[in-house]
């Protein structure tokens, strides 16, 4: 598939998610590639059907996002009660688990998901899995960046620092901490996995959710359209 028409699919997806918004709503906004389809659909809608929304970003990337497609922007810590977030993902499996962090945001995403009532996790056909097996982002404080690759090590993981394409050194976060990619080949028990990395004395946050899947939906961009999944 070449690259034009796999945005074209999260664009599918990203639209049909938009279209679940309904005024009056406080709507997380999530961060990629994906979700950003979301974003300018809801803006689109905002100026031709005059909806109230306030919109709660997960990232730099999806505050400025919103503010040029013109949502109204504010914190969590304004509205802690999210009615409804539309976000990506880096891979979905069987039972509704995630993976996150490809764009380094987990972990406000991970706040952000746990604030709202409902979830859309808007994705494209490559990341449906049976089982989640691509390396987990690990969001780590910097000064214990040895420590947790140690600690990684010791739970069956082969760690790699991210690193920025258009930056030599690290990625930083928005909250300003390193990645970490950890392989951990096929995860048995992704709770189990969650819980482990999240426990790691220098982890910030991991990337994999397990706690939200009772209350996402998961809409899969394709060529002809959008499919629905549900649990
Ligand atoms: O940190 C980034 C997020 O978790 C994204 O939602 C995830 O990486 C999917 O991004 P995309 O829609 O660009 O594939």
């Amino acid at each position: 598939m070449s690259k034009q028409d796999n945005l074209d699919i999260k664009r599918v997806a990203g639209v049909a998610a938009a279209e679940e918004v309904q005024d009056g709503m406080v709507v997380g906004l999530g961060t990629g590639s994906t979700a950003h389809y979301a974003i300018l659909r809801i803006g689109e809608r905002i100026r031709a059907e005059g909806l109230s929304v306030v919109g709660i970003p997960t990232s730099y990337q999806s505050a400025m996002r919103a503010r040029a497609a013109g949502i109204r922007v504010a914190d969590l810590a304004d509205y802690p009660e999210i009615d409804l977030t539309i976000d990506g993902a880096d891979q979905v499996d069987a039972a509704f688990n995630l993976i996150k962090g490809g764009g380094a945001a987990h972990t406000r995403e991970k706040c952000v998901a746990m604030a709202s009532k409902r979830i859309i996790t808007v994705v494209d056909p490559s990341k449906l899995s049976e089982h989640l097996n691509v390396p987990v982002p690990v969001e780590v404080v910097p000064y214990a960046a040895t420590l947790v690759e140690k600690q990684i090590e010791a739970l069956g993981g082969r760690s790699v620092l991210r690193e920025g394409v258009k930056k030599d050194g690290p990625v930083i976060t928005d909250n300003g901490n390193f990645v970490f990619d950890c392989d951990f080949g096929t995860i048995a028990d992704p709770a189990g996995l969650e819980a482990r990395l999240n426990a790691l004395t220098g982890v910030l946050t991991c990337g994999i959710f397990t706690e939200f899947a009772e209350k996402i939906c998961v809409l899969v961009g394709e060529s002809k359209g959008c499919r629905t999944l549900t649990r």
